[in-house]
């Protein structure tokens, strides 16, 4: 499954926050958006699973317009993760996991054998297997976000838009989450804040920047000094990594390295 923007713009109250946004992620490709605070990732990601309307624009699900699809078409092809593991969702988690099918089934339909083993095995693979009783309301921030990570594993889309997925996990669970994320082979489209996760996993990255994409490119395009600095403004030091063969930034914070060499790779 192709998604693809076409000349987005987005204001809150007359401020134009996205100008003229055009990106594209091909049928199983894992792309990044990173970017400073307030460059305009969440509003970006918000368009595209409709909690915000652009002004203008286009935003197709492979070739078909959103502006011909209905919520529930578009809830089958296409999973989210948004800003919103602060719900207060008084449920167990399984019931909660269990939302993740309701595109899948008519009104009032219950859950089958099958739909059970679907949300069983989405529990299993955020780790969370043995909490699917708990109700959601008293979990850790970190837990919380495993389980709405489970909903979309549920829902079982081919497309997938994540708005920062692992921000409340430790490092086991980012690493575990976006092994599961990539392992599934979906069309992904991610915010990402942490560069060297993107270095890791991702195909290509777009980078914005005062609510315009700055650059786009691998992440050997992408993740260099010379850029980092440019949107960032901060000093690193980047080198393949003799391992991962990937990318690897090392920051150089002015207070400790001041003097410190930047090396573009
Ligand atoms: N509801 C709102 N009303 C008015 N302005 C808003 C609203 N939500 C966000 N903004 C503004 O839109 C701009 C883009 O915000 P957005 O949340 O998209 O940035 P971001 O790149 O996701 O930032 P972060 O890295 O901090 O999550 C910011 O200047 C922000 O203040």
């Amino acid at each position: 499954m192709k998604l693809q923007v076409e000349n987005l713009n987005f204001s809150y109250n007359h401020q134009k926050i996205l100008k003229d946004i055009s990106l594209h992620v091909a049928n199983g490709e894992f792309v990044g958006i990173i970017g400073p605070n307030g460059s305009g990732k969440s509003t970006l990601l918000k368009n595209l699973y409709r909690a915000l309307t652009p002004d203008s624009g286009s935003i197709y699900l492979d070739q078909q317009n959103y502006r011909d699809l209905k919520v529930k078409e578009i809830a089958k092809k296409l999973g989210v993760i948004g800003q919103d593991n602060a719900l207060p969702f008084d449920f167990p988690v399984k019931e909660i996991v269990a939302m993740g099918r309701s595109p899948h089934k008519k009104l009032f339909e219950g859950d089958n054998k099958e739909d059970k083993e679907i949300i069983e095995n989405a529990l299993k693979k955020v780790e969370m297997g043995d909490m699917a009783e708990r109700n959601y309301l008293y979990l850790s921030g970190g837990e919380k976000q495993r389980v709405l990570l489970a909903r979309v594993l549920a829902q079982q889309t081919e497309c997938l838009v994540l708005d920062e997925p692992t921000n409340h996990l430790d490092i086991h669970h980012q690493l575990r989450i976006f092994d599961v994320i990539k392992g599934l082979g979906a069309t992904v489209l991610s915010a990402i804040h942490d560069l060297n996760i993107a270095a890791l996993y991702c195909d290509r990255i777009y980078v914005m920047k005062d609510g315009t994409i700055y650059k786009s490119g691998t992440p050997e395009d992408i993740l260099t000094s010379k850029t980092i600095h440019e949107v960032f403004n901060i000093k690193t030091d980047v080198r393949r990594h003799p391992v991962t063969k990937k990318v690897m930034i090392t920051y150089l914070p002015e207070s400790i390295f001041n003097k410190g060499e930047e090396k573009v790779v």
